[in-house]
């Protein structure tokens, strides 16, 4: 699409959506740094784009909980200016959120509409984030995805590619529950999202996207193991024998039915956005 804004350039979403949409313009954190939100706000209306996604957020988990200011200021402040300046211009903006604004408890998928309770700084900071966006007014949509990974950037994959090849057996956690995601899948549902907006100034709202089918953290990492064919053993560990300074939600499950109803967007199979993944790893190497 050309006229598109990007927030984020070098993360993993923002380096699938340039990929798929060149014409796109990702801001780096050198041309649009969201610890100032005006400055977000200021470079939207300067450009007078036709549509806006931020993919750039906080998204040190574990250092948000001593950071929390800044995570503040990123995840929530600024997507809030970010979503002002587009109601502005009248134009769609498409925030990206998370899995963690919930408490993980239960063992079912949750719909858009289920009780939050985010259990850290992260969760806390994005879910602030999402009711900001909500509360400028405009022709807003926020997806809510989960457990990112893609040949770029830092991810799940590529820490336990390098475990992998170095250790002869692993400890992952194996009660925590949820669809890990491609990059490239979410950057392909946003822009799909984001022109039928342009089309229909009634679509919006809050949406849930991950991959399929939902695993553990360990049935994940013996996947990756196996595709890419390291000896590694996974032994599962329950949470508690992998303490970190913020909680992490043991039901990550999301029901994905609402997006697929509204934009005909299904959930992808992670297996097979982990074999082109890794197909992008060995090209690299
Ligand atoms: N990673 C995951 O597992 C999940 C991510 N999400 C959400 O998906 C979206 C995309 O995440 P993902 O692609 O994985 O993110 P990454 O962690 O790969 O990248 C984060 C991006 O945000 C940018 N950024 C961080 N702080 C600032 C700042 N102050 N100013 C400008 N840019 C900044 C980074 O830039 P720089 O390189 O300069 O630091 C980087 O481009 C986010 O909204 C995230 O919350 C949702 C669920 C899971
Ligand atoms: C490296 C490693 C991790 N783990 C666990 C810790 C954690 O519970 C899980 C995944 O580790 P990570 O550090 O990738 O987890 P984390 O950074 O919390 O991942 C999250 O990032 C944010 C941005 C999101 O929005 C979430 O959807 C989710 O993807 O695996 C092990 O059990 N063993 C290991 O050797
Ligand atoms: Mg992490």
């Amino acid at each position: 699409m050309r006229d598109l804004l990007v927030f984020g350039r070098t993360g993993q979403v923002a380096q699938d959506l340039a990929l798929l949409a060149p014409d796109a313009t990702c801001l780096g954190r050198d041309r649009a740094d969201l610890t100032d939100p005006e400055a977000c706000a200021a470079a939207i209306l300067a450009a007078r784009p036709q549509a806006v996604i931020n993919a750039a957020a906080y998204t040190a988990v574990d250092k948000a909980e001593t950071d929390a200011d800044t995570a503040r200021r990123v995840n929530a402040d600024a997507p809030a200016a970010m979503a002002r300046a587009c109601a502005e211009l009248g134009i769609p903006f498409l925030h990206i959120s998370t899995d963690y604004v919930f408490d993980g408890s239960g063992d079912q998928p949750r719909a858009e509409d289920a009780p939050t309770g985010p259990l850290g700084v992260y969760g806390a900071t994005k879910l602030a984030g999402e009711a900001a966006v909500a509360a400028e007014g405009g022709h807003w949509a926020v997806m809510r995805t989960s457990w990112v990974f893609s040949a770029h950037g830092a991810n799940f994959v590529k820490t336990m590619l390098r475990l992998g090849a170095e250790r002869d057996r692993l400890t992952v956690v194996a009660d925590q529950i949820g669809g890990p995601t491609p990059a490239a899948e979410i950057a392909g549902a946003a822009l799909s999202m984001i022109a039928a907006m342009r089309d229909d100034p009634a679509r919006g709202g809050v949406y849930h996207f991950a991959g399929a089918p939902d695993t553990s953290w360990a049935g994940f990492a013996r996947e990756i193991m196996a595709q890419a064919s390291l000896g590694a053993h996974i032994a599962d560990i329950p949470s508690s024998d992998y303490p970190t300074p913020a909680a992490r939600p043991l039901n990550s499950r999301l029901d994905c039915a609402r997006i697929a109803q509204d934009f005909g967007i299904a959930r992808p199979d992670w297996r097979a956005g982990l074999a082109r993944v890794l197909d992008q790893l060995r090209d690299k190497a």
